[in-house]
């Protein structure tokens, strides 16, 4: 049976590439996203997410490989794609000399079947500055305007380059709830975003990139349970020997990996059981070390993304 169009991907790109100066800054990559999923680009920063992204809504031109969007080439069937595409920039994009309300307004304008913009301006809280102009809004207030801008014309796909950076708790909060809404409703979304536990609440599909590439990707399940690993966390004197730590505890978790990740604040991931525990509270205690805090606990998405793109600094 042929596919319909609903089964075939919202987002489809194969081979990627785009390069400045001659450097690659996507380098063969391959997305796929989904009509009624979240699929959540994670990296480190300078990976290449808003790249592959501005490729999809045809604000970059590929070097190599190929995007499509709703079956169509964001370049060349641009006209088409407009309103059916929902886009968020990380720098907003927004025009600056007019309020928001009247900003929103306009853009609503070029929509045939636009939102009711007094439930979406309640529902994101752009009441309270309605009257203000773009360019005096806050940073939060921006990104909540740009994302209203983004799904006023009810888009098939909605791409959200960080849409809760910035934000406030409450604002992060009715940003996640209308996305859940949009993929509720059948809506691609696209997301890029560091926020590792927005990810994991948000994510139905899950796509790590460094360098230009996917170097992992699935469902956050599939991610933080590849390994069968547990994480502790110990907190206690700064400075303490992790190689030492990592020997005293290498009999009762296998080869496990000790990081001094903040000052005072250790992580040991392997295979973290009752006799780990043990061994590692007799470890400090000879060296008379009192822990002020250890807990067992699945690895996180956080966990899995520093292990898979390193801890130095991009
Ligand atoms: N117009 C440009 N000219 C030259 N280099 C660019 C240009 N745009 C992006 N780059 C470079 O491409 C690389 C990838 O940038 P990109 O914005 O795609 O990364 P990102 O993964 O979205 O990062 P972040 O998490 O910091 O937003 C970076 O090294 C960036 O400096």
């Amino acid at each position: 049976m042929p596919a319909s169009p609903s089964d075939s991907p919202a987002v489809e790109v194969v081979g990627l590439v785009k390069r400045y100066d001659e450097r690659a800054v996507v380098d063969g990559l391959d997305l796929v996203a989904r009509r009624g999923e979240v699929t959540a680009v994670l990296g480190p920063n300078g990976a290449g997410k808003t790249t592959t992204i501005e490729c999809c809504e045809g604000l970059r031109r590929p070097d190599g490989g190929t995007a499509r969007v709703l079956g169509l080439d964001p370049l060349e069937d641009a006209h088409a794609l407009r309103p059916r595409v929902g886009v968020m920039l990380q720098d907003g994009g927004l025009p600056t000399g007019v309020p928001a309300a009247q900003m929103l307004e306009h853009v609503a304008r070029m929509y045939a079947d636009p939102r009711p913009l007094d439930e979406l301006g309640e529902r994101l809280g752009l009441t309270s500055f309605a009257r203000t102009t773009v360019r005096r809004l806050s940073g939060g207030q921006r990104q909540r305007l740009a994302l209203a801008a983004a799904v006023v014309g009810r888009p098939e796909v909605a791409f959200l380059d960080e849409p809760s950076a910035g934000m406030d708790p409450q604002s992060r909060h009715a940003v996640w709830e209308l996305v859940r809404e949009l993929r509720d409703e059948g809506v691609a979304v696209v997301l890029t975003t560091h926020l590792m536990d927005e990810a994991e609440d948000l994510a139905d599909h899950v796509v790590v990139v460094d360098h230009g590439r996917v170097i992992a990707q699935g469902t956050v399940r599939d991610l933080v349970s590849s390994a069968d690993d547990r994480t502790l966390r110990l907190d206690a004197t700064p400075g303490l020997d992790t190689g030492a730590m990592a020997a005293a505890l290498a009999t009762a978790a296998g080869a496990p990996a000790v990081t001094e990740a903040e000052a005072g604040s250790y992580t040991v991931v392997g295979q973290v059981g009752p006799a780990t525990v043990a061994d590692l509270t007799a470890w400090l205690a000879a060296q008379d070390v009192l822990a002020t805090r250890v807990t067992v606990g699945r690895r996180t998405l956080e966990d899995v993304f520093l292990d898979l793109t390193g801890r130095q600094l991009r």
